[in-house]
């Protein structure tokens, strides 16, 4: 079953609320919050306390994707912050750092997750896949939304379903940056079944016929 999650970076702030609350009704499966720090991303948004503040009025589980460098510093937080799903980036910290946040998110009964940019290649993922309840794939270079979809990186995502398929069935395969009705397609047949959209999803004029469309 393919889900879809909303990126609320694309959302309306002042009227976050409304937005997130908006999500069920448009079909969207997740709500995709993105963290960043100014360090392992350029760019800054939200931390903990607005975590928590979006926990308590979602109506979906939260998908959050920590952009953040040395995030076991902060996992046990944003698991009690309200996450339903909790990603780290590989690149983020060394391989033995990554195993223990692992680890704690578990812990904590929420759903732990790895991700990797664009150029970092499929083999990274593999010693975290036994702990990993989804992988996330960057269609973009980190940062911003409303950037252009990369193609190059269909090979690994086709890999990593390979993998996931022969060792950890259960995990879900997750991409993210430039998703629209095209791209959409391109990730689905290449064994995506979760799709974050950001700006395709709060431009849209109807979002639910925009969630039928890169679900059908
Ligand atoms: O994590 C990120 C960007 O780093 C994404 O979640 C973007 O927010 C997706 O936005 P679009 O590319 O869909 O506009």
């Amino acid at each position: 079953m393919i889900k879809v999650a909303p990126s609320i970076l694309s959302a309306d702030f002042v009227n976050l609320e409304r937005d997130i609350r908006s999500l069920p009704a448009a079909g969207a499966d997740y709500v995709h919050v993105d963290v960043m720090d100014g360090m392992f991303v350029p760019n800054i948004t939200i931390g903990i306390p607005v975590v928590a503040a979006i926990s308590r009025i979602a109506p979906l589980p939260l998908d959050v994707h920590l952009m953040i460098e040395r995030p076991i510093r902060y996992v046990d937080a944003f698991c009690k912050a309200g996450s339903s799903i909790l990603t780290l980036h590989v690149e983020a910290d060394t391989q033995e750092n990554t195993l223990e946040a692992l680890r704690r998110i578990r812990e904590n009964g929420v759903r732990a997750a790895i991700s990797v940019k664009p150029n970092t290649p499929a083999e990274a993922v593999l010693p975290f896949l036994p702990l990993c309840d989804l992988i996330l794939v960057m269609t973009v270079e980190p940062g911003f939304g409303g950037q252009s979809f990369l193609h190059s990186t269909m090979p690994k995502l086709h890999q990593l379903r390979q993998w996931i398929d022969e060792q950890n069935p259960a995990c879900e395969l997750e991409v993210d940056g430039g998703v629209n009705v095209e791209t959409a397609k391109i990730c689905r047949d290449n064994g995506a079944n979760v799709l974050v959209a950001g700006s395709a999803y709060f431009k849209a004029a109807d979002p639910a016929a925009f969630v039928r469309a890169v679900k059908a």
